[in-house]
C-alpha cells in the first residue's frame, strides 16, 4: 500500500550541496537514515557527521561520479539489492555554460549522462526493487524549465523535460504496486548550480529566486499531500491541472490512421 510518509532510509544523490544536502537535513530531521551520494567525499563526510550528531540517524557516504558507467552501475546494484533503502531522491544534476550553438559538446554529453541517464537507471533499479517489496518512494528532481524550455538556454531544459516524462510514465506503471513516485519542478532556487556553470543568480530579480530550505520543505509537503508532481512556486495548482487536462484531452486524437485534413 502506498504511503504519504517518507520513512526508513533515503538514498540522496547530489547530497553534497544545494537541494540534495537540504533534503538530507530535512529528511534526517524526520528521522530517516541516509545514504549520501556525490563526488566530493569531504563535504559528504562533514554533512554525515553533522546530521548524525544533530538528529541521531545513521548516515552512510558513497563517493560516486554518476557520469561514470561503472560508478553508476555500482549504485544501481545497491538499489537493486539493499532492501533497507525505502526512498530514492534522484537529485544530482548540472547545467552547462552556453546554448546549443556555443556550448562544449563534451559538457553537454556529461549533463545528459548526469541529468538523464543516471536518474533513468537509478529509478528503474529502485522501481524494480521497491515494486517487488510492494513499498517505497522515488522522488525525481525535474524543473519548471521542463514546462518552459524556451527560458533556459541549451539542452538543460530538454533534460528536465525527460525527467518529467520519466516521472509521469513511471508513476503510471507503479500506480498499483505500492510505490509512490513524485516529480519536483522547482523554479530558480539559490544553490551552487549557477556558479558551477558560470550563470549569475544575482543578475536575476530576487523575487524569482526561492531559498533552498523553503523549496525542499515545500517539495516534502507536496509528497505528504500525495502530489504526483509538485511545483513549489506555482501559487495555484489549478493552473497546472488545466494545462495537464488539456494535454491529456488530446490523447485520443494523437494517433489516428489518417493524416489530419490540413496535411491532405
Ligand atoms: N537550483 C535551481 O534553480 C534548480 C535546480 N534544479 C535541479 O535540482 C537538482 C539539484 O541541483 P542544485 O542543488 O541546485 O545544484 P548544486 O550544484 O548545488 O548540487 C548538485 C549536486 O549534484 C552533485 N553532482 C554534480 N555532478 C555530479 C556527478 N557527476 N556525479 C555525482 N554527483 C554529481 C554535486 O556534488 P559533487 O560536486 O560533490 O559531485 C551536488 O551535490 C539538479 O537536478 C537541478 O537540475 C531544478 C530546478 C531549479
Ligand atoms: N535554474 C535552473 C537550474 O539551474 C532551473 O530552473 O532548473
Amino acid at each position: 500500500m502506498t504511503t504519504n510518509t517518507l520513512q526508513g532510509k533515503a538514498l540522496v544523490t547530489g547530497a553534497s550541496s544545494g537541494i540534495g544536502a537540504t533534503y538530507a537535513r530535512q529528511l534526517a530531521a524526520k528521522g530517516l537514515d541516509l545514504v549520501l551520494v556525490a563526488r566530493d567525499q569531504a563535504r559528504l563526510d562533514t554533512l554525515a557527521q553533522t546530521l548524525a550528531a544533530d538528529f541521531g540517524v545513521a548516515v552512510e557516504v558513497v563517493k560516486a561520479d554518476l557520469t561514470q558507467a561503472a560508478e553508476l552501475q555500482a549504485l544501481e546494484q545497491r538499489l537493486l539489492t539493499d532492501s533497507s533503502i525505502s526512498v530514492l531522491i534522484n537529485n544530482a544534476g548540472m547545467t552547462v555554460e552556453g546554448g546549443y550553438v556555443d556550448a562544449d559538446p563534451a559538457r553537454v554529453e556529461a549533463m545528459i549522462q548526469l541529468n538523464v541517464l543516471a536518474p533513468t537507471r537509478l529509478s528503474m533499479a529502485a522501481a524494480k526493487a521497491m515494486a517487488a517489496r510492494g513499498q517505497g518512494a522515488i522522488v525525481n528532481l525535474a524543473s519548471v524549465v521542463a514546462l518552459i524550455p524556451e527560458q533556459f538556454a541549451g539542452a538543460y531544459g530538454a533534460t528536465k523535460a525527460f525527467v518529467l516524462g520519466l516521472t509521469q510514465s513511471l508513476a503510471t506503471e507503479l500506480a498499483d504496486k505500492g510505490v509512490r513516485v513524485q516529480g519536483v519542478l522547482p523554479g530558480l532556487t539559490r544553490t551552487e548550480i549557477f556558479e558551477r556553470s558560470g550563470h549569475d543568480l544575482a543578475a536575476l530579480p530576487p523575487e524569482w529566486v526561492m531559498e533552498v530550505e523553503d523549496m525542499v520543505a515545500a517539495a516534502i509537503k507536496g509528497f505528504e499531500m500525495g502530489e504526483g508532481l509538485t511545483l513549489p512556486s506555482l501559487p495555484d495548482m489549478a493552473d497546472f491541472a488545466a494545462y495537464d487536462k488539456a494535454r491529456l484531452a488530446m490523447g485520443p486524437r494523437l494517433s489516428l490512421s489518417n493524416p489530419a485534413p490540413r496535411y491532405r
